[in-house]
This record gives structure tokens, C-alpha cells and sequence, in this order.
């Protein structure tokens, strides 16, 4: 009888550079693949929209992937504790392994679970794999977290360099006849009645394959122009690997690595390469605020900004940024490119936020929830994390309270109007919902109170 190794596949859809997947090979037994639909678990956060659209793609595609190699993809719903023990003891398993994850409830749901299984005599394993630098590895001189990037960042690449990434199994050994589970169909993560996927399936391809060329098409081709044209949001300079490291088709290693091979040399190519790994940084210094602030999409990061007088929410407010329908070219542009694709280039994403959090004093929880909804990158990370960095409640070394003007970010990042004419061209002849000066003004006396809080 064999003993068949569990691989149970969270943030980490991809064959190659899967720590968890290696072990599982090199045990020498039967492998089966296993993807848990948690809806029900204690403080798992339900997916939006955009992340179950993009999630359906890339299962299917891990599932062709692994099966071509000989394994299988189980998928089953329900509360993953009892899930991944049931596939247990259907399959008689002997070892269970994963690469970890770094959310509170996610973290939570390991520990007790590891436990568990190891006492019941079941071998289990956790691996780093979806970071680069493990939460609680970089400190600073005192063993504190950080809170401030650049230090972060600097302490971080004083570490041992990330480890070279694994490569892509070629064979899988799997059982001959794959355990039960649910047909992907079954899950209804697609949009159906309406179907507002039209965009994203224009725009995106999910899964490991796509994600490795659209690696290599940025490294090869578009590279050279990002340190220069990376803020311009009509200029394509951007690398798009976002849901692709959130759902992680590629891990932060294989970017990486690549990114550093690439980017060897002088000149604009490694100014270039240099930008883009420390923008990877950016997303490492989520995670490990996130790790140490598991409240991140809750909480203000910032403990005075509990003080900032948000007024009352102005519903239809609300409604018009989040259709894109407030008369300000740029933040309409950024929305409706949100809705439409899934998607928002970066500048645009802090103009967007800024406007609502400080022009319409609507709570950043209001916005990071419609991201959360709409984005197909939309992780529990680097989604709060930025909100509140743009806010005001969060991790920011800047000493002012950041307002971005939408109409100077427009004249300075789309100065030949491409973005918003190809977004919202309706919007340049319209009345603004607010006034931008007046409301500015509000905004930094409503700041205030957070200054007195301190
Ligand atoms: C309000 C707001 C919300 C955001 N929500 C998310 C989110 O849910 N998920 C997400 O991945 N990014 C988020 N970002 C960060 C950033 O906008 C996106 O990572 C970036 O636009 C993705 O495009 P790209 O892959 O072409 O980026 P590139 O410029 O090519 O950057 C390469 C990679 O670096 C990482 N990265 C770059 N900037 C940041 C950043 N500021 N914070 C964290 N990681 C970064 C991403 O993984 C990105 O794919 C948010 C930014 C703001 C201002």
C-alpha cells in the first residue's frame, strides 16, 4: 500500500520553484495536488470578484499542468482544516506539505492543523516560498519590525541572498485513479447573469505558462524604459506581474533571479532592474507589515489616525468614484480601467485613493473593500497596506499628510491626455463632484485632530 504525499496548493499556483511540491516528489510516493475552497473557516476573507474570475483560470490550468505529468488536482470546498483531513484519511496520506502563508487567520488555521496531523503520526512540512525574505527574519537593531521601507529594505538585502529557484518537475507520480472532489464548474466563480468579464478575459491570460512569458516579454523587451516611464500610465512600462506573484504562478524567487540576470550592466537597463527589484521590495515590506499588524485591512496601522474625524458617508459619493463618474478626468480614467480590466496602474491607484480618502473624507476601509472587489491583484497585503499608506493611517516615512492633486498628477503623468482619453474621455468637459481646493482644505483640518491625538 502506498502512503501518497498531500500537496496542498494555497497562494502558490505554479509547478516550478514549489519547495512544497519538491519535498512531495522526493518522498518517492504517490503525489495528489489539493486545492481547498475556504469560505467557512474563522476569519478567512471572502474573494472578490475579479480574484474568483482570475482563481477559475489559473486552477484550470494548474490542474492540466499537473495532470499532464501524471498527478491530479483535487478541489474540494469547505472549512480547509477538516478538508485537507479528510483527503487524509481518504488517501491513507503519510505527508502533507505547503509553503507557508503570512495572514493571522491564515497562520492560525497552519499551526493548529500542523499539530494536529503530527500527532495522528502524519508527516507534515512547511516551506518559504511566496516571499523572498521571511517576515520575521529582518529586524531591526533593537528585534523590532520595521516601519519605515528604505531601513527595511536596506537591513533585508543585508541578508543571505534570495535561494535560486527550484525548477519545473518534469514527472509527478500520482495514484492511478484521483480521489474525489468537486468539478470546477461546481464553484461558480465566474460572472454569469451579468457577465462583466469581458475586460479581463481581453487583457489577461491566467496561469503558470502565461505568467513565465509575460516574465520573459518584460525582461526582454519593455525593461529599458521602466525606471523612465514606469509612472506614466498610458505607456505600457510596467512589468503586469501582480496577479501573477498574488496568485503566485511565479514566485518572488523566479522574478527575482531573472530580474537580476537581466539587469546586469550599466547604463538605463540596470537603473531600470534595480527600480524593479526594489519595487518587489515594496511588496515584501507588505507582507511583513501584515505579518507583524494582522489587522491590517481593519485597523489603522497608525493608532492616532483612530482620531481623524471621517464625517458622515455620503453614499452617492461612494457610488460615483466607484463607477468612475466624478467629474475628475484622472480618477474617473484610474476607476473605470479598474472596472473594465481588473487592473490600475500604480500612480493611478494612489490618485484614485487619495481623492477618496481625502476629497470625499470617505474611510480608506470603503475604497480598500471596492479594490478588494474589482482587482485581480487584490492580495490581503499589499492591498491594505497601500491604502493606508496613502491615507495617512499607515507605514509611511513621509512627515506631511499626502494629498495627491489628480489634475497635476494628470498634467505630470499623462501630459498628452493618452490615459484619460482612452478611459474616460467624457469626463474633461464635466464639473467636478467636489472642489478639489475646498476639500483639500478640509482634509488637512480634519488632520488635525490627528496631531492633537498624538
Ligand atoms: C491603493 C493601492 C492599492 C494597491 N493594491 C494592490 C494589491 O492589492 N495587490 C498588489 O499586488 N499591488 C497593489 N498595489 C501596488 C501596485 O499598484 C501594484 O503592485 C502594481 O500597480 C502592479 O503593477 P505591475 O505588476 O505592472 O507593477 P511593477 O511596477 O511592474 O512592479 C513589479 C511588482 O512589484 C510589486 N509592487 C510594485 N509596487 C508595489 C507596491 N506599492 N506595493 C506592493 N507591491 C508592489 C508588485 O508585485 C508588482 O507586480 C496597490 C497600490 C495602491 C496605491
Amino acid at each position: 500500500m502506498s502512503s501518497p504525499s498531500i500537496v496542498w496548493f494555497r497562494d502558490d499556483l505554479r509547478l516550478a520553484d514549489h519547495p512544497a511540491l519538491r519535498a512531495a516528489i522526493d518522498r518517492g510516493e504517490p503525489v495528489v495536488g489539493l486545492y481547498v475552497l475556504d469560505e467557512e473557516s474563522e476569519g478567512i476573507r471572502p474573494l472578490g470578484g475579479a480574484a474568483r474570475w482570475w482563481l477559475h483560470h489559473s486552477l484550470a490550468s494548474l490542474a492540466d499542468d499537473l495532470r499532464a505529468r501524471g498527478s491530479h488536482l483535487v478541489l474540494r470546498r469547505g472549512a480547509a482544516a477538516s478538508v485537507v483531513r479528510s483527503l487524509v484519511d481518504d488517501t491513507g496520506a503519510g505527508a502533507v506539505y505547503w509553503n507557508r502563508r503570512y495572514g493571522g487567520p491564515e497562520r492560525a488555521i497552519d499551526t493548529a492543523l500542523k499539530d494536529g496531523l503530527r500527532s495522528d503520526g502524519v508527516e507534515v512540512e512547511s516551506f518559504a516560498a511566496n516571499v523572498l525574505f521571511e517576515p520575521w527574519t529582518v529586524k531591526t537593531g533593537s528585534g523590532t519590525p520595521f516601519s519605515v521601507f528604505t531601513p527595511f529594505w536596506n537591513a533585508a538585502r543585508n541578508l543571505p541572498a534570495p535561494r535560486e529557484p527550484l525548477p519545473r518537475p518534469r514527472e509527478i507520480p500520482g495514484l492511478r485513479s484521483a480521489p474525489a472532489g468537486d468539478d470546477l464548474d461546481d464553484w461558480e466563480l465566474l460572472p454569469t447573469r451579468p457577465d462583466w468579464a469581458g475586460g479581463l478575459r481581453e487583457r489577461w491570460q491566467p496561469g503558470e505558462a502565461a505568467a513565465r512569458a509575460r516574465l520573459r516579454e518584460f525582461l526582454d523587451h519593455d525593461l529599458g524604459s521602466y525606471d523612465a516611464a514606469r509612472d506614466e500610465p498610458s505607456a505600457g512600462a510596467t512589468s503586469l506581474l501582480s496577479p501573477r506573484l498574488r496568485w503566485g504562478e511565479l514566485s518572488p524567487h523566479t522574478v527575482w533571479h531573472a530580474g537580476v540576470e537581466t539587469g546586469g550592466g550599466t547604463g538605463a537597463h540596470a537603473t531600470s532592474a534595480s527600480r524593479f527589484l526594489s519595487e518587489l521590495g515594496w511588496r515584501e515590506f507588505a507582507w511583513h507589515t501584515l505579518y507583524h499588524f494582522p489587522d491590517l485591512a481593519t485597523k489603522n496601522w497608525r493608532k492616532g489616525f483612530d482620531a481623524f474625524p471621517w464625517p458622515a458617508l455620503d453614499p452617492a459619493h461612494l457610488t460615483a468614484w466607484e463607477k468612475g463618474e466624478t467629474g475628475v478626468p484622472m480618477v474617473d480614467a484610474g476607476m473605470r480601467e479598474l472596472w473594465h480590466t481588473g487592473y490600475m496602474h500604480n500612480r493611478v491607484r494612489m490618485v484614485t485613493a487619495s481623492f477618496l480618502t481625502k476629497n470625499l473624507l470617505i474611510d480608506w476601509r470603503l475604497g480598500e473593500q471596492w479594490f478588494w472587489d474589482t482587482l485581480v491583484d487584490a492580495d490581503g497585503a499589499s492591498n491594505a497596506f497601500n491604502w493606508q499608506w496613502v491615507a495617512g493611517s499607515g507605514a509611511d516615512a513621509s512627515p506631511y499628510f499626502r494629498i495627491f492633486n489628480p489634475e497635476r498628477q494628470a498634467e505630470k503623468f499623462d501630459p498628452k491626455g493618452l490615459y484619460i482619453g482612452q478611459w474616460a474621455p467624457d469626463s474633461a468637459g464635466r464639473e467636478p463632484i467636489v472642489d478639489l481646493a475646498a476639500t483639500r482644505k478640509a482634509a488637512l483640518q480634519a488632520y488635525e485632530a490627528v496631531k492633537r491625538a498624538r
